[in-house]
């Protein structure tokens, strides 16, 4: 099994070459070079044409009744990295903020013991690509990927939590994530110069009114007792101070614990979009795309066997935790396969997504060590 010192290095090299959505396509080679070395005796490893740098590997069980899946993320975000490490991002402008470089090293950890330790049943590990953007586990799902010698019958997969002890698992019941639209605008004015405002139409000062309204959808429109979050996260517009843009795109994402809410919300947006469109005199395009990011829900029996493992284990530091507004498209793989997802702490100051996230590499053994002996106790099961 790789020792602790392997995973550091190994995570600490992942970190170096981050890489976007669908574009994983080093950090998969290098993710296959230390599968290869694993012993081969029961492995398959799998890719695929059309999802390009995905990874699947099958380990043969001995008596197998089911076929467990453990799925990592792989991809990184277009976020400038500020930790100061000394194994920072080499690729400008992308890191890995999410922390799925120590997602891999978990996953990698947990197969290379089943490398080792045949185990009663199958395990497939899924190295998904695009969970940040473009719903890599719908993709895959959709493609057919876990049809045939393939098909899982349960499946597992972790985030980590910067606000647990490193090492922590954190679990609940039902809705651990939100499920999320990803949010487009796009307002068509008219430019012109900034000295005659009377013969244009200013996207810039309609996207500030927007934003603004958009602000008491959430504040004075839902149920308080009910969770949403709208939060629009770029904007773009104008070329220069003394042209009146008359172009302006607006992108953010909506978040809700049920599926109802986030398509309240949806309606919600929409209609603001058409009051600014009319108030304006302008074109107010909104698209909506809410992809594989499914609240992420929990099946009842299996994560009541999960939490009974972990709650019950005197070296697993085990937290209930309540439901994120995370995102996650993990949420469409659990929605179609029982499972369930759960966190591990990490323990940073910094929160997800920061350009200074850093997790604890002291969470990998423990959080190894913890998932193993929950996937030989339900195979025992
Ligand atoms: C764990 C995490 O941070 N996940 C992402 C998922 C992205 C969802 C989608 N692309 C969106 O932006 O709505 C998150 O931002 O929560």
């Amino acid at each position: 099994m790789l020792k602790e010192a392997d995973l550091i290095a190994i995570r600490r090299h992942l970190h170096q070459i981050p890489e976007l959505a669908l574009h994983e396509f080093q950090t998969q080679a290098y993710l296959l070079s230390v599968i290869k070395q694993l012993p081969q005796d029961w492995l398959t490893i799998r890719t695929s044409k059309e999802l390009p740098t995905m990874i699947m590997v099958k380990v043969q069980g001995q008596k197998p009744k089911r076929t467990i899946g453990y799925r990592a993320d792989i991809d990184a975000l277009p976020v400038t990295e500020a930790t100061g490490l000394a194994f920072s991002s080499q690729h400008p402008g992308v890191m890995h903020a999410c922390g799925h470089d120590l997602h891999m090293t978990v996953a990698l950890g947990i197969l290379s013991y089943f490398s080792e330790h045949q185990p009663q049943d199958n395990l497939i590990f899924f190295f998904q690509p695009a969970e940040e953007a473009e719903s890599g586990g719908k993709k895959a799902y959709e493609l057919g990927l876990f049809t045939g010698d393939w098909q899982i019958d349960e499946f597992y997969g972790l985030h980590d939590n910067p606000n647990l002890p490193a090492g922590a698992i954190g679990c609940r019941q039902g809705t651990l994530f939100a499920g999320t639209t990803e949010v487009n605008i796009d307002l068509w004015g008219k430019s012109g110069h900034a000295a005659f405002p009377q013969k244009a139409q200013d996207t810039v000062v309609a996207s500030a009114a927007l934003i603004m309204q958009v602000q008491t959808i959430i504040s004075r429109e839902i149920n308080p007792i009910e969770a949403g979050v709208i939060t629009l996260g770029k904007i773009r517009a104008g070329s220069i101070r003394n042209v009146i843009a008359g172009h302006a795109r607006i992108e953010g994402t909506i978040r809700g614990l049920t599926q109802t809410m986030i398509e309240e919300l949806d309606q919600k947006l929409q209609a603001v979009c058409d009051g600014i469109a009319l108030s304006y005199g302008i074109k107010v395009e909104l698209e909506l795309n809410q992809g594989g990011y499914w609240p992420v829900e929990n099946n009842p029996l299996l994560t009541q066997k999960f939490i009974d493992y972990m709650s019950t284990n005197p070296e697993v530091e085990y937290v209930e935790t309540p439901p994120a507004m995370t995102g996650e498209d993990f949420g469409y793989l659990l929605a179609k396969i029982p499972g369930t997802m759960f966190w591990l702490g990490v323990a940073d100051t910094h929160q997800l997504h920061s350009a200074e996230f850093n997790p604890s590499e002291q969470a990998i053994m423990p959080g190894i060590t913890a998932i193993i002996g929950f996937l030989q106790a339900r195979m025992a099961q």
